[in-house]
């Protein structure tokens, strides 16, 4: 049976990263794309930057291939998280050889808790003068992110939190996540998020996993990505219990739009562990092979430091397919 995969490009340089993504899935697979849009040139035509057909889909399909989405991002990529379900969201942010990186020794998994914190968004203006937020988080969250984080670093795993501040939501964050650990004898250390953006600045090789509350997790591996050459390179995966949805860490990087200059690895990357996630654990492999050799022997986007353009890569990287 043909596997059918959602595909929402968006905006930006969506409409240029996702199509390379899906010729190389076509390269390495017999998949059908079912189309769907979302984002600000919808809304812009609609009114609704999400549409109830995009959301259903995505709901409803194993996988998702996502692009980015420009001012309506909020609108758009929240709502299709939830929409998966997602409690987590998986962000490797690894520099690779031959890639120029501020620090060629990270290699890092950050797992981001996926529905709360702060973007479970309970927001008031209260007077002229003052403004709130009604940051959330549950035990129940804290502690599915916890399993998975147990069974994807069984040799143990750092715990980024703030709980020194916010004693209560961290605090829950934190026991939750380290109380499962101690459960499944899996170890932990406990790290606070703001020495960890320095920590990991000077000595990535430290981290190999880091669980993090939502808010952290976003931050925290933009900067992961400006150690490792830039955001061009970290894919991401948003894993529910019964479907996921796949997209570049990036947004629609609008001060390169529509040049053909974007870097697709994030996002061709990203098309790996959609493969993994749907069990083409020879073709995910194969994919990461061939954008590694790419990105050691080029060609490479101008944010590499090249000339070259994104179809220049995306065929160089379906040339390296085995
Ligand atoms: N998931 C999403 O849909 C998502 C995520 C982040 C930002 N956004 C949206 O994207 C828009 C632009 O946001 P931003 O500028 O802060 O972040 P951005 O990620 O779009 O761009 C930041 C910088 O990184 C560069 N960059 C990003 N991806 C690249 C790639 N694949 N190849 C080469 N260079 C790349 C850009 O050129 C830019 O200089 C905003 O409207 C924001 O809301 C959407
Ligand atoms: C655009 C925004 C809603 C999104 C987030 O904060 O999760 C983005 O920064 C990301 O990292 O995917």
């Amino acid at each position: 049976m043909t596997e059918e995969i959602v595909v929402v490009e968006g905006d930006g340089i969506g409409r240029e990263v996702v199509p390379a993504a899906v010729s190389v899935l076509e390269a390495v697979g017999d998949f059908e794309f079912v189309r769907h849009d979302a984002g600000d040139a919808v809304k812009e035509e609609t009114g609704e930057a999400l549409p109830q057909e995009t959301y259903d889909a995505v709901a409803a399909a194993d996988a998702t291939l996502f692009g980015a989405a420009g001012e309506t991002a909020a609108d758009v990529i929240l709502p299709l998280r939830t929409a998966v379900e997602s409690f987590v969201n998986v962000r490797p942010a690894r520099a690779y050889p031959g890639v120029e990186a501020l620090q060629p020794e990270t290699d890092i998994v950050f797992l981001r808790e996926n529905t709360e914190g702060v973007y479970a968004g309970h927001e008031d203006r209260l007077s002229d003068d003052l403004s709130t937020l009604t940051r959330v988080v549950t035990t129940s969250a804290s502690e599915r992110l916890a399993e998975f984080a147990c069974d994807y670093a069984p040799e143990g795993f750092h715990v980024a939190h703030k709980a020194n501040v916010m004693r209560e939501t961290d605090g829950r964050f934190r026991d939750a996540v380290t109380g499962v650990a101690d459960e499944q004898g899996v170890e932990t250390e406990e790290v606070l998020m703001d020495a960890f953006a320095t920590h990991v600045c000077l000595d990535p090789g430290q981290f190999d996993v880091v669980v993090c509350p939502n808010l952290a997790g976003d931050v925290l591996s933009d900067l992961a990505a400006g150690l490792v050459g830039g955001l061009g390179l970290l894919p991401s995966a948003n894993i529910g219990s019964d479907n996921a949805l796949f997209e570049p860490v990036h947004g629609t990087a609008p001060d390169i739009a529509g040049e053909g200059v974007a870097n697709p690895s994030a996002t061709i990357l990203s098309a790996a562990m959609l493969l993994d996630h749907l069990g083409y654990d020879e073709e995910g492999t194969a994919v990461r092979e061939a954008v590694e050799s790419t990105l050691a022997d080029g060609p490479r986007t101008p944010d590499l430091g090249g000339d070259a353009t994104t179809e220049d890569v995306t065929e160089a990287i379906i040339d390296g397919l085995d």
